[in-house]
């Protein structure tokens, strides 16, 4: 069961540059989460935060009971035990081949004999379909089964927490919708709590169980997919809708007036909020307790 991770009050700067401040979230143990925003609202900052690569200016990050923004280097490094990271290339070291990669962490952080190695290497492939491609180089596979190949190696230390950095971008929408329904998956497979960062909004709408919206420096909702999807705060109404007609301009925020002027305009020809069904895991994967109360949600959203 993976870990609930509390950040209360976070706040961040570089100099004197707010990225944001006062962030307040539970990110419930075993769930999937969505963070959302603009670009450069610094939602990777968030994600560096979370595993301690950070340092915030003020607030705590609780994790199994511990605030590490307290913790000294020495101990933060177990904590960081906790997450596998996916980053947004996969990260592969560009002359090892994919076992190696895959079984770099173990490697490095444990003494298993070899033969444990393997089987755990193997385990992971298997996993997230890369079977078959041990010897292939980084350099020599599609940016979705290095995407596969990045997942299976934050997998093999058994993270209790995944944080995935825009695991869809440079993916073409095909390979998104299969490496959805791999999160979806895994998640259910291995119980960790899950943060995905990402732009895209079909996988925002059909993956997590919760969604957070970075603007302005601050956290404007975080909360059940339902309550967002639904919602009528224009911010998160816009950006889950990837509008134009908006708070969030191409640049910069926009002006009060032409804001307003928008969202009358939009009021006018204003279709329902769309409930996107939840991705369910494979035919053949037990699907967790919480998952009969995500069928009750959305069917109490669908009727409202
Ligand atoms: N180490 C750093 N030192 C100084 N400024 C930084 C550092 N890391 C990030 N920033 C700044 O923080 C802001 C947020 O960056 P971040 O990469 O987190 O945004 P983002 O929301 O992930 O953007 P995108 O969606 O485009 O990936 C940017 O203005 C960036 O320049």
């Amino acid at each position: 069961m993976g870990v609930e991770i509390c950040v209360e009050g976070l706040t961040k700067s570089f100099g004197h540059q707010v990225i944001w401040q006062d962030v307040s979230l539970t990110l419930p143990a075993g769930q999937i989460s969505v963070m959302l925003g603009p670009s450069g609202t610094g939602k990777s900052v968030f994600l560096k935060t979370l595993v301690g690569l950070l340092k915030p200016d003020r607030g705590s990050i609780v994790i199994a009971g511990q605030d590490i923004t307290e913790l000294r280097e020495h101990d933060l490094y177990e904590v960081r035990k906790l997450f596998g990271v996916l980053f947004q290339d996969g990260a592969l070291f560009g002359s090892m081949n994919l076992y190696d990669n895959i079984a770099f962490p173990l490697r490095e952080h444990t003494r298993k004999p070899e033969s444990e190695v393997r089987r755990i290497v193997l385990e992971k492939m298997d996993m997230v379909g890369l079977i078959g491609a041990e010897e292939k180089l980084p350099g020599e596979i599609s940016g979705g089964m290095r995407k596969r190949a990045g997942l299976a190696r934050a997998l093999v230390l058994d993270p209790e927490i995944i944080l995935f950095d825009e695991p869809d971008s440079g993916l073409d929408p095909v390979r998104v919708a299969y490496l959805n329904q791999l999160i979806v998956d895994l998640n259910a497979q291995i119980d960790a709590t899950f943060l995905i960062v990402t732009h895209d909004i079909a996988s925002a709408r059909q993956v997590p169980d919760n969604i957070g919206l970075l603007f302005r420096r601050e956290l404007v909702m975080f909360g059940p997919r339902e309550e967002l999807l639904t919602s009528e705060e224009p911010v998160v109404r816009q950006f889950l809708n990837g509008r134009m007609q908006g708070p969030i301009g191409m640049a910069e925020e926009k002006d009060a007036a032409q804001v307003e002027q928008e969202l009358a305009q939009i009021d006018e020809v204003a279709a329902p909020a769309v409930m996107t069904p939840r991705l369910l895991p494979s035919t053949g994967i037990d699907r967790p307790d919480r998952w009969k109360d995500i069928a009750r949600r959305e069917q109490e959203a669908v009727a409202k």
